[in-house]
């Protein structure tokens, strides 16, 4: 079947790339060939490859193979623009027709008992606007969808959907997370639960949570945020169905992140062993979404198996939801240096922590103790793995930590301090979201320290790394789940300090969120930390608006620290 993995051979020599590879559709791969086109047909300017693998069919697809094959193409094997155009429209329905708009059933202007906290008439006034967003971001697969799915790169979803925004035009996994903090605060908890249905019926189906409901995403994850998002929900609304029933999807989801390729055993200094997981995707082929631009990353690269293992190393990025960072690179300024799979990050441990955690939780909640037992040794396991791998006492941080290349599942690698990756990303922070690290009162003083020191603040926030590489996960980007993340977990801890470093980073991202918002009438998935109102660049696509995240953040925090009356919003309001 489709999603069954199969176990690459190793090549002899060189450099190789190993693990399992999920096939992809014939239509996916037909769909690429069609970018590869319009992309010699049309030129590199505003030239999205997305849109072409997000097409439609309108007939069987062996009749618009023939047609593309009989299009007139020039010697160098492009079609004319008019050719092009007639095909396109001919044969394919524009993207996005696929995910139609739905009313969401629990969506009102103002909801009773909306943000108390936000007194400021000019605030309340924006948050209500952002709150309305809810309205436009949100979708269902089209019945054509339903109807004969093999024409449709959109898979058929059960249930409603928010979407991020522009160009994201499909639910995304991690994104929901914050999607739903923000759907909590607007009080549409049937929609917050329609996504989490969704997420399940994925894994009920895959195995795991796709990075996206697109048949090109079938190869990998995203950041696991599932338990979360599931634990939120019932602690707003009570549901204990929704935690029965996401109990077993969850419990499968764990295996999947702590099995096979994404495991890892490593042995620390004091000879204990310890298992962590890394991200590691179910491809070595271009992305199909990105297909273009990964083949001209690759063209760089000499052989096959070396191109594969590059590949490899894109998709797993991907499945991070860093793509791209310096993070990932061995050497920062060289882009074919990426090795994402000789890394175990810290925020996806941290994320697997938590939803072991959850679980312990929420079988304690439907009176399953056994598997409550069994999971908080999972934790304690892990927590103990946090704390010899990835903590650095001198730095005050949790540091990333490189592992062998090519290293498989069975193997255990020996713990050097040498090995733990030195640079100062917002990832390294991440930890004190959760409570087991921001209830300790030695660490949350050193991490604040740490963190006040650390550069990585700025007028407008929190900067993703310290590097001005060009990729949109590296400075002087700041992405709303990292700010959140952080904020959220230097709120809930004891210290009066880190409350107030808190308080003040989620004003600098509510006043940059506001003034870019008001300049070009939208929500942005990034920012530019540097600058209070200036949206974030780089990477592989155009900044897009809309945005889930960014949305949901700005709701979150305005319901935690609210907006006094008399306090002015904007720029000038940030004392730095
Ligand atoms: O098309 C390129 C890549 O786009 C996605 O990544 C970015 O957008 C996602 C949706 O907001 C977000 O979850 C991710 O963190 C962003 O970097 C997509 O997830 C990638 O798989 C895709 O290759």
């Amino acid at each position: 079947s489709e999603t069954v993995p199969k176990v690459m051979s190793k090549p002899a020599t060189g450099n190789f790339d190993i693990g399992p590879v999920v096939p992809t559709t014939p239509l996916v791969t037909f769909l690429e060939r069609v970018q590869e086109s319009a992309l010699a047909t049309f030129g590199q300017k505003d030239f999205d490859p997305k849109l072409y693998v997000d097409l439609s069919l309108k007939f069987d697809l062996s009749a618009i193979v023939t047609a593309f094959h009989k299009l007139p193409r020039n010697a160098t094997g492009s079609v004319s623009i008019p050719d092009f155009k007639e095909f396109m429209h001919e044969y394919f329905d524009g993207a996005g027709n696929d995910l139609v708009y739905a009313e969401p059933p629990d969506f009102v202007p103002e909801p009773d008992g909306f943000l108390p906290k936000v007194k400021n008439p000019q605030v309340r006034a924006w948050a209500l606007e952002v709150h309305a967003l809810w309205k436009k971001l949100s979708r269902r697969v089209s019945c054509s969808v339903l109807g004969r799915p093999e024409f449709h790169t959109l898979l058929p979803l059960p249930g409603p959907v928010v979407i991020p925004g522009s160009r994201f035009r499909e639910v995304y996994y991690w994104d929901s997370y914050w999607v739903i903090r923000g759907l909590l605060v607007s009080k549409m908890y049937k929609t917050a639960k329609a996504i989490v249905t969704n997420l399940i019926y994925l894994i009920d189906t895959y195995g795991y949570v796709l990075n996206g409901a697109r048949a090109y995403y079938t190869n990998r994850s995203q950041p696991p945020l599932l338990s979360a998002m599931v634990f939120d929900i019932y602690n707003r609304t009570g549901d204990l169905d929704l935690v029965k029933k996401a109990l077993p999807a969850l419990l499968k989801e764990l295996q999947f992140w702590n099995s096979g390729i994404h495991k890892v055993n490593v042995q620390d200094d004091r000879g204990r062993n310890h298992t962590l997981s890394r991200y590691y995707a179910m491809w070595n082929k271009p992305r199909p979404e990105s297909s273009t631009i990964d083949k001209a990353h690759a063209s760089k690269l000499l052989n096959a198996s070396e191109k594969e293992q590059f590949y490899r190393e894109l998709a797993s990025i991907a499945e991070s939801g860093w793509d791209f960072s310096t993070r990932w690179m061995r050497n920062t300024s060289d882009f074919t240096t990426l090795a994402i799979t000789s890394i175990l990050p810290v925020d996806l441990n941290i994320f697997i922590l938590k939803m072991e955690l959850d679980i312990v939780s929420m079988a304690q909640i439907v009176g399953d103790n056994k598997t409550a037992e069994s999971f908080l040794k999972a934790a304690q396991a892990r927590k103990a793995a946090i704390d010899s791998v990835f903590w650095n006492e001198e730095n005050g941080q949790w540091l990333d930590y490189w592992i062998s290349n090519g290293t498989g599942s069975q193997e255990c690698q020996r713990w050097k301090a040498s090995n733990q990756n030195n640079n100062t990303f917002a990832s390294n922070f991440v930890p004190i979201w959760i409570d087991l690290f921001n209830s300790d009162t030695c660490i949350v003083e050193k991490v604040r320290k740490s963190f006040q020191s650390s550069g990585l603040l700025g007028a407008a926030g929190i900067a993703t790394s310290l590097t001005r590489s060009g990729e949109q996960w590296d400075f002087p980007n700041g992405w709303a789940p990292l700010q959140h993340m952080i904020v959220e977990g230097l709120g809930k801890s004891g210290s009066h300090e880190a409350k107030s470093m808190a308080q003040d980073i989620a004003m600098r991202w509510i006043n940059t969120n506001y003034v870019a918002y008001k300049e070009t009438g939208a929500m942005h998935e990034k920012y530019n930390v540097e600058k209070c109102g200036d949206i974030g660049g780089g990477g592989e696509y155009i900044p897009q608006t809309g945005f889930g995240w960014s949305n949901g953040v700005v709701l979150a925090f305005l319901e935690e620290f609210g907006w006094p009356a008399d306090l002015k919003i904007g720029c000038n309001g940030v004392m730095l």
